[in-house]
């Protein structure tokens, strides 16, 4: 059985998997007459083809028990997806390296400080969203468009993979 425990969301560790999004040690540039900082740029939404939109959705959350039997991940292909906490809750990422189906050794897993969302970019495989509470909400920018936006890779029953919280 391979056991999955999360570390502690990074920038530098998140990289392979996308974006992530926060204000810490961030640069920021003044606007709004000195009143706003504006940390710029974040991240950017993909998109797949001419006629795509970037939408805006709240996505709420049940919790799943942990710790989690991981049977399946799943892709966009044709957007990047983005998470960001209403609540400041932290919350579970399970990701693995964008390809054509998802590796269990490259499984990584990242527990977030609460402050921080992610943006995955397209084609990288995640679990569905893992909140750490009963019920938490996230705002949700991702892809609207022609054509399928949503694989889902189940594994096989002799794979087991556990992801483990502290
Ligand atoms: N299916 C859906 O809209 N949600 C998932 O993509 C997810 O990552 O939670
Ligand atoms: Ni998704």
């Amino acid at each position: 059985m391979l056991i999955i425990r999360p570390e502690p969301l990074t920038a530098e560790a998140f990289k392979p998997f996308g974006d992530v999004i926060e204000t810490a040690d961030r640069d920021f540039f003044m606007i709004n007459n000195g009143s706003t900082q504006r940390f710029h740029r974040l991240a950017r939404v993909m998109l797949g083809q001419a006629g795509d939109s970037g939408i805006i959705s709240i996505f709420r959350a049940q919790q799943i028990p942990m710790p989690l039997e991981v049977k399946m991940l799943e892709r966009h292909p044709q957007g990047s997806q983005a998470f960001v906490p209403l609540k400041q809750n932290p919350f579970l990422v399970l990701v693995a390296p964008a390809g054509e189906t998802p590796d269990p050794a490259a499984i990584r897993a990242f527990i977030t400080d609460g402050t921080q969302g992610v943006n995955y970019h397209t084609g990288v495989w995640h679990h569905p969203v893992l909140s750490c509470v009963e019920e938490d909400d996230f705002l949700v920018v991702d892809r609207e468009g022609e054509g399928n936006n949503c694989d889902e890779h189940f594994f096989a029953d002799d794979t087991q993979i556990l992801l483990q919280t502290p």
